[in-house]
């Protein structure tokens, strides 16, 4: 078995990928519409899903807001230089939610960046 993707619903389809694909960097993978039941899936990732992990944004045509509740916690992604990822992020306009820094009481450097929905993602310095 693997994991193969991660589903997030997302509220603004092209603002999503514009923010994955632009300020993650990651690529899109393939997408499918499903015209009965008026939704979008769009795949995204950092290589072909036969070997990678990835992210399927679901855009539900007719909603344009969820709520997220207090249970989700984060996407990570592993970084050479979270500290440059960070300020690159912040230039191209996304935000950071946590610095980057040692994780309380630990050693190993994480950042927080918010997504346009409002979920975290986690950037986790290389050893
Ligand atoms: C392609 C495969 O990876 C899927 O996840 S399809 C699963 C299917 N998704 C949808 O119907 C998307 C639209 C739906 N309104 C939704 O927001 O989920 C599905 O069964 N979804 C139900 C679920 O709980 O994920
Ligand atoms: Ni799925």
């Amino acid at each position: 078995m693997r994991l193969l993707h991660t589903m997030l619903r997302v509220s603004d389809l092209d603002k999503s990928i514009s923010f994955y694909t632009q300020v993650l960097d990651m690529k899109e993978l393939r997408r499918s519409e499903n015209t009965q039941y008026r939704y979008t899936l769009v795949f995204i990732g950092y290589g072909n899903e036969d070997n990678n992990s990835v992210i399927e944004l679901t855009y539900n045509w007719d909603t344009n807001s969820y709520e997220h509740g207090t249970a989700f916690g984060h996407l990570a992604i592993e970084y050479d230089d979270i500290y440059k990822a960070c300020e690159n992020i912040k230039q191209l306009g996304g935000i950071v939610s946590r610095e980057p820094g040692p994780v309380l009481g630990g050693s190993t450097e994480i950042a927080f960046v918010k997504d346009p929905d409002g979920y975290s993602i986690e950037l986790i310095q290389k050893k």
